[in-house]
């Protein structure tokens, strides 16, 4: 890796920002420069460390760029990479991206092809259901799958020099069709958003029963997390992936009508399938060790139903020196005592807090 020099990243956020972080820190001699709509978005990425310098404008940025990353809303990224096609890029230039969908993006990038230009589609598959380039962190891709799905008309050379640039995001770099990508991520991926969200949808529509919100605050706030994530990003991903989204859509209303049916016969032996192959399932999925940055050092705190708990519970830890990193209220009983998970750094400030805890008369549970 002797020639690549300067890495331009279009759409300055959460992922933009994150690789941008990454590679810095591996490559700093190696120039970072951002682009994006929004000027006050490179201020931003600039006083952070995230680009050397940046622009609003797409040819002034690319000009001289060894490799180019689109980080933008797939949709976006389709009309970029058209503009691309007509920008004056330099001849060993590789494109990349980072969208959620590589099949449209892959059909839009066919116009490199006769220009001998390298297109790469690329998907980290992690991040968060944050947006923008505060949120980004050079750990976010930290041993997760980094999917590749090179065009046939790029040569290996351009691929081992992508690769070598993204080893610095400590990725698993993984190859594959953008058809099988599609297919697959749409099942794993986009599927558990549209279901986070309707469900989220379902209980809204119930809300004139305050119950619904207030029992909705412990466990169901977990599982629909990814209803947070950006309305953009997401509705240009189901759009893009229209075609395997609705083949998946009918398949998952067949698993739905088939509890259903098992429900309304009381057919308990069905039931218990459903179930007990779900957590066969569950149970022998690989576990991955994530990144630093989504490792959590938990601690769940018996919390008493009296004024001032909570308050005291953090300045006892601050007391002695105990940093929390996230606070996040588990239970939301209406009488009795609620519970608190507390987050730590590592696994030592996790079990210095326990031991305060417990001194100071709480009721503590380690979760691993
Ligand atoms: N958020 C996540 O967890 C993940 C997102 N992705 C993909 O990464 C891409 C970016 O997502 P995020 O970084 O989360 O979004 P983001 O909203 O944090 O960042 C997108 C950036 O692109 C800029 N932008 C939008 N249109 C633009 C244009 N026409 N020209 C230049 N800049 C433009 C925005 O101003 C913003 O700074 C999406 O395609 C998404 O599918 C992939 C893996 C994970
Ligand atoms: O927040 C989460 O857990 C996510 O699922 C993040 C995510 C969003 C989009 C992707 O294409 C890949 C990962």
């Amino acid at each position: 890796m002797t020639n690549t020099k300067q890495v331009c990243i279009i759409g300055v956020g959460l992922i933009g920002g994150s690789i941008a972080l990454s590679i810095k820190e591996t490559f700093p001699e190696y120039e970072i420069v951002g682009i994006d709509t929004d000027l006050s978005i490179i201020h931003e990425a600039i006083s952070m460390g995230v680009v050397d310098w940046g622009t609003i404008d797409l040819n002034q940025g690319v000009e001289k760029a060894d490799i180019i990353f689109v980080a933008t809303p797939v949709k976006a990224t389709e009309y970029i990479i058209k503009q691309l096609c007509q920008a004056q890029l330099k001849p060993d230039c590789i494109v990349t991206d980072v969208g959620s969908t590589k099949e449209n993006i892959y059909e839009s990038a066919r116009c490199f092809q006769e220009k001998s230009i390298s297109f790469i589609g690329g998907h980290p598959m992690a991040g968060s259901e944050k947006s923008g380039v505060k949120a980004s962190n050079r750990r976010l891709f930290e041993n997760a799958y980094y999917i590749l799905t090179p065009s046939d008309w790029t040569p290996q050379h351009a691929v081992d020099v992508l690769k070598n640039v993204l080893e610095s995001t400590k990725a698993e770099i993984i190859v594959m069709s953008s058809k099988v990508h599609d297919e697959v991520v749409g099942a794993i991926s986009h599927l558990p958003h549209i279901v986070a969200s309707a469900l989220v949808n379902f209980v809204r529509e119930k809300k004139d029963n305050p119950y619904y919100t207030a029992l909705a605050a412990g466990g169901f706030r977990d599982i629909t997390r990814i209803a947070s994530a950006s309305v953009e990003m997401w509705r240009d991903i189901v759009i893009s992936n229209r075609e395997s989204m609705l083949e998946i859509l009918t398949e998952w209303e067949r698993h739905i009508a088939d509890i259903k049916q098992a429900i309304d016969v009381n057919d308990i032996v069905q039931i218990e399938q459903f179930f007990d192959t779900a957590k066969n399932f569950r149970d022998d999925l690989p576990i991955r060790q994530q990144s630093l940055i989504h490792q959590a050092y938990q601690l769940n705190v018996d919390v008493p139903d009296h004024p001032g708990v909570i308050g005291n519970i953090a300045s006892v830890l601050g007391r002695n020196g105990v940093n929390i990193r996230n606070i996040y209220i588990t239970h939301n009983r209406e009488r009795g005592e609620g519970a608190m998970r507390l987050t730590f750094v590592s696994r030592d400030v996790q079990q210095r807090a326990y031991e305060v805890l417990t001194t100071a008369g709480y009721g503590v549970q380690i979760e691993d």
